[in-house]
């Protein structure tokens, strides 16, 4: 038997139809949920052969040889509900900022965002660690992503921001949290055909997501379903290259990320070994 194919994905709901049915559609995926900052760690680290890693980390790690497995991505052209800056303070007064440990995306995003629309450069950078909510920070302003960020109550705080609805407003632009990245040399067998099956199938499905995941989560059925079919948006096509390219950008010029990255796509088996 081949040996298995390594699969990292995100542990929050808005993975979950990007690896619907995943190991029956490819029995040789040996799937493995982690929080997107530990995807991209254990990518590296040689441990997974394709991760749902945040995009930031594809250009980290693009000297490393990573290829993006082309059409998919976790994105949003508009509010996004699970990326929230809860601010204490107006935006032009965060000096201490604690940022979303599980992240690093959005860990940038906040950054290129105040910087371009607030002229603001917080001098105090913090984690806010995986097991501490919001409320407990006492930093001026703190980060969340993911399914925790969906449930803060807005109550205590000065301002929300949505932070893919700011994108939007600042560049007009779809915005890239995260991208299916595969390792240089990975041999992926017939998992990229299997992951387009299963982004397929799994929007086809959301109800059903929707209705195992909401429970667990604390969120009713609609606001689930709608957060899968509506709010977050799973294509790579050009809008979203054009977003992801100007964070590249934005992102090398704060020095979050390195400077003047291509962006290089992972080719189809037969498309790689013919000639
Ligand atoms: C929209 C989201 O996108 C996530 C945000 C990421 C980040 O900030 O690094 C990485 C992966 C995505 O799952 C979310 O978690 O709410």
């Amino acid at each position: 038997m081949a040996s298995p194919v390594r699969v990292g994905a995100v542990s929050y709901l808005n993975a979950k139809p990007l690896y619907y049915r995943l190991e029956e559609f490819a029995p040789e995926a040996r799937l493995e949920m982690e929080v997107p900052s530990r995807l991209a760690e254990r990518l590296a680290a040689g441990e997974l052969d394709v991760a749902l890693i945040p995009s930031v980390e594809y250009l980290r790690g693009a000297s490393r040889g990573y290829e993006i497995l082309p059409g998919f991505a976790i994105g949003a052209r508009g509010p996004v509900r699970s990326v929230k800056l809860f601010s204490k303070v107006p935006a032009a007064a965060i000096d201490r900022l604690a940022l979303d440990a599980g992240s690093r995306t959005s860990q940038a995003l906040v950054q290129v965002w105040l910087e371009a629309r607030h002229g603001v450069r917080p001098s105090r950078i913090e984690p806010l660690p995986l097991g501490v909510s919001a409320l407990e920070s006492t930093a001026d302003a703190v980060l969340v992503i993911g399914d925790r960020a969906m449930k803060v109550p807005e109550g205590p705080f000065h301002e929300v921001v949505d932070l893919a609805a700011a994108w939007r407003e600042l560049t007009g632009l779809p915005f890239v949290f995260a991208l299916w990245v595969v390792r240089r040399g990975a041999d992926l067998g017939d998992v990229p055909e299997a992951l387009a099956r299963c982004r397929a199938e799994g929007l086809e499905h959301a109800d059903e997501l929707a209705r195992i995941h909401g429970p667990r989560l604390g969120l009713d059925f609609r606001t689930c379903y709608d957060y899968l079919t509506r709010v977050l948006s799973y294509d790579l096509g050009e809008p979203e290259l054009a977003g992801l390219r100007r964070f590249a950008a934005m992102a090398a010029r704060l020095g979050l990320a390195p400077e003047g990255v291509n962006l290089v796509f992972h080719r189809p088996r037969d498309l790689a070994t013919r000639r």
